[in-house]
């Protein structure tokens, strides 16, 4: 029997703004089981902070249920806290506490015993590369420092589960790094549960073992990233001509779509497949003058399920693909 860490049925919040309900979460259902690493991914307002936020208790369902870390978050909410870890997306800035002095407060708070908390404090501080700052205040620390204090705080009673919503979001590429390795590491030797949302496209598919995609309030995928990409049929191929013209009667050759004089093909082995279209094309007349190809990326995947690209955050239209932006010379 597996044995899961999450499992949600049927949960819904509507909220109240300006006298008109806000559908932000709609009838989600999902699992977690036991040592996963899963990422919630989806563009701003799409409901993950509020999924989150019920999970962890902070927030009451309009209708549904949940049960996290074995107990319910209705019926048992204060068993449900003391198990779990939430960091929030607010940081620690501003505080002229010392990072390990917070550390020891936290301790304090879950009514953990002095030696013991200042024991664990000191095995995360090491763990997470705080040595060099925990005895300057808080107020003082890089933006990647300070997030890596908010999961120090948020694993100190050592939770079985640790929910972090947004943890990379603001920090430079280096600190998103060293924050994701500090995650994984954590993951690796204690085996805590970790249930994270992002708008980073890239670490939900390098580091995270599942994700699920959450779009207008709904769960609309929900796998590994490999199998996600593998359901859109195929890498990205795009071929560049002379003309529209030219191009779209590459198009109806080839199976792809023309835009202009830019032609898209999804295929299974694009990289293959590429070298035979240039001749088959060229047999035709129709000069192939820069290609690319690509294998598929999750924001492929949103953009196949929504019509919208992630990356631009739901902005850009279906048409607007990445390959779209025109192959380089070949
Ligand atoms: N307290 C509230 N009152 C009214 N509407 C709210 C409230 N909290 C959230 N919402 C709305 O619910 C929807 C989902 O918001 P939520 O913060 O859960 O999205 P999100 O996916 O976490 O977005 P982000 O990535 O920007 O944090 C949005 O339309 C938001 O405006």
């Amino acid at each position: 029997m597996t044995n899961q860490m999450i499992t949600a049925r049927g949960l819904t919040k509507t909220f109240r703004a300006k006298g008109h309900p806000v559908e932000a979460v709609r009838d989600v259902d999902l699992s977690v089981e036991a040592g996963e690493l899963v990422a919630f991914l989806g563009p701003n307002g799409a409901g993950k902070s509020t999924t989150l936020r019920m999970l962890t208790t902070l927030l009451p369902p309009t209708s549904g249920e949940a049960r996290v870390a074995g107990c319910d978050i209705r019926l048992d909410p204060a068993g449900v806290r003391r198990r779990i870890g939430y960091v929030g997306q607010g940081d620690s800035g501003g505080h002229t506490q010392r990072v390990r002095d917070e550390l020891h407060a936290q301790g304090a708070f879950y009514g953990m015993g002095r030696r013991e908390t200042r024991a664990r404090a000191a095995e995360l501080i090491e763990s997470l590369e705080l040595g060099q700052v925990a005895g300057r205040q808080v107020q003082s620390l890089s933006g990647g420092q300070k997030r890596r204090l908010d999961i120090a705080l948020g694993l100190l009673h050592r939770p079985e589960l640790l929910f972090l919503d947004e943890p990379s979001t603001g920090l430079d590429p280096h600190s998103r790094a060293n924050l994701w390795e500090h995650i994984v590491e954590l993951r690796r030797t204690t085996g805590t549960t970790i249930f994270l949302t992002t708008h980073y496209l890239d670490e939900a598919d390098e580091l995270a073992e599942r994700v699920m995609v959450m779009d207008h309030g709904r769960v609309i995928a929900d796998d590994t990233a490999p199998a996600l990409k593998q359901q859109l049929g195929g890498d990205r191929v795009a071929l560049a001509f002379r003309s529209a013209a030219d191009a779209a009667a590459a198009a109806s050759r080839v199976g792809g779509e023309a835009n202009g004089a830019v032609v898209t093909v999804t295929a299974p082995h694009g990289d293959r497949a590429l070298p035979c279209w240039i001749r088959e094309l060229a047999e035709a007349g129709l000069e192939v003058i820069a290609a690319t190809h690509r294998a598929p990326t999750l924001d492929d995947v949103f953009l196949a399920l929504t019509g919208r690209s992630l990356r631009e955050e739901g902005a850009a239209p279906a048409g607007a693909a990445p390959d779209a932006a025109g192959p380089a010379a070949a």
